[in-house]
């Protein structure tokens, strides 16, 4: 990542250091993490409280769940719609997140499969499952889905706090959960096709919902888009020097189950602008080397494993601006309309299944 002087830097915070877990403390790192949200849209935590072993598992069940015979895999495949929020097993070709730029026509799927999972209570979506070949995956998942929910609950609790927000109006506006939690899976893929933007893990693209907590393996790849190379972005200032910045930036995986943690659309929307969703993308890690590596098998990304959790906005909540975010000089920039209304419209654009 870049030196701490660029405007793009992302920081760790440390939640200890913050007092986290105690009700009282939070005023500081609420300012550090709406600092970085505003000028990266990301940022990074250390001590988050998903315990280590926990993070260890999971990634342990993901290597295990994907290995499965693709007939084993089909039994939990996502229900045939693309205007209902993924559950199962989404093989590669189903999900391309570059439609979501507008390309169409092109080949833009994700060199990716993944496996995504409601709350258990959302019986209006129940998530597809496989049925007998992981005994114990399940009931894990599920374990981790109740942690890293609760999570995920605090940051918008403490995103009240930062904003100066009565309690509850981001927080009373999160049930019933419609929250996905995401599995995935980058099988092996040629660093030339990607080199050359015939492929990526995943194409450039913001998440729908408020925020999303991630976990990487230790292959990288993932980027941020770099606002200091659109100089007329509202939370940056423009240097002068724009052209000599690099599109992207890379946030590199880091010893110790550090959290990278995002805006979402829906957040963005909530907060009138004030919290622009960060823009990323999965491509060549920037540790490989592509002079050493470019012919034959050395060629070839391994296979890279991270896990998303899409913290949501109730279905029925309007994801237009908060009142606190409006006002007779900032105008809502968002007009109404349900959570339920907008996943649907930006998953349709993605998903073809077919
Ligand atoms: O795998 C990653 O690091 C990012 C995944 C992601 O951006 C997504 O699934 O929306
Ligand atoms: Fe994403």
């Amino acid at each position: 990542m870049k030196p701490s002087s660029h405007p793009m830097h992302v920081p760790t915070l440390d939640c200890n250091h913050f007092q986290f877990h105690d009700d009282g403390h939070e005023a500081e790192f609420a300012a550090q993490l709406i600092d970085s949200f505003k000028r990266t849209g990301f940022v990074k935590l250390r001590n988050h409280g998903i315990p280590d072993n926990m993070i260890q598992d999971l990634f342990r069940w993901m290597r295990q769940f994907f290995s499965l015979a693709p007939e084993d895999k089909q039994e939990a495949h996502h229900p045939p719609s693309r205007n209902t929020p993924q559950r199962g097993w989404s093989k590669y070709g189903d999900e391309s997140t570059g439609y979501l730029q507008g390309a169409k026509g092109v080949e833009r799927a994700d060199v990716k499969e993944h496996f995504d999972v409601g709350d258990v209570t959302d019986t209006l979506f129940p998530t597809r499952w496989p049925s007998s070949s992981l005994p114990g995956f399940q009931p894990f998942v599920e374990s981790y889905y109740t942690v890293i929910y609760t999570f995920a609950v605090r940051i918008m609790a403490i995103l009240e706090t930062g904003f100066s927000l009565p309690k509850g109006a981001f927080t009373n506006r999160i049930k019933p959960d419609a929250s996905d939690l995401r599995l995935a899976h980058y099988p092996p893929v040629p660093a030339s096709l990607i080199t050359q933007g015939k492929a990526a893990r995943i194409w450039p693209h913001t998440d729908f919902g408020l925020i999303t907590p991630l976990f990487q393996d230790g292959v990288g790849g993932l980027e941020i888009e770099n606002r200091a190379k659109c100089r007329n972005h509202p939370n940056l200032q423009a240097n002068g020097k724009n052209d000599d910045e690099p599109d992207f930036l890379p946030v590199e995986p880091e010893p110790g189950n550090i959290m990278v943690l995002n805006v979402g659309d829906t957040l963005e929307r909530w907060t009138n602008g004030e919290l622009p969703a960060g823009v990323h993308r999965v491509v060549l890690p920037s540790t490989f080397n592509q002079d050493v590596n470019n012919s034959g098998e050395a060629g070839l990304l391994p296979d890279r494993y991270s896990t998303a959790f899409f913290f949501k906005a109730a279905r029925g909540e309007d994801v237009s601006p908060v009142d606190a975010f409006v006002t007779e000089e900032k105008k809502a920039k968002f007009p109404p309309m349900t959570s339920a209304e907008y996943q649907r419209f930006r998953t349709q654009t993605m998903y073809s299944y077919d």
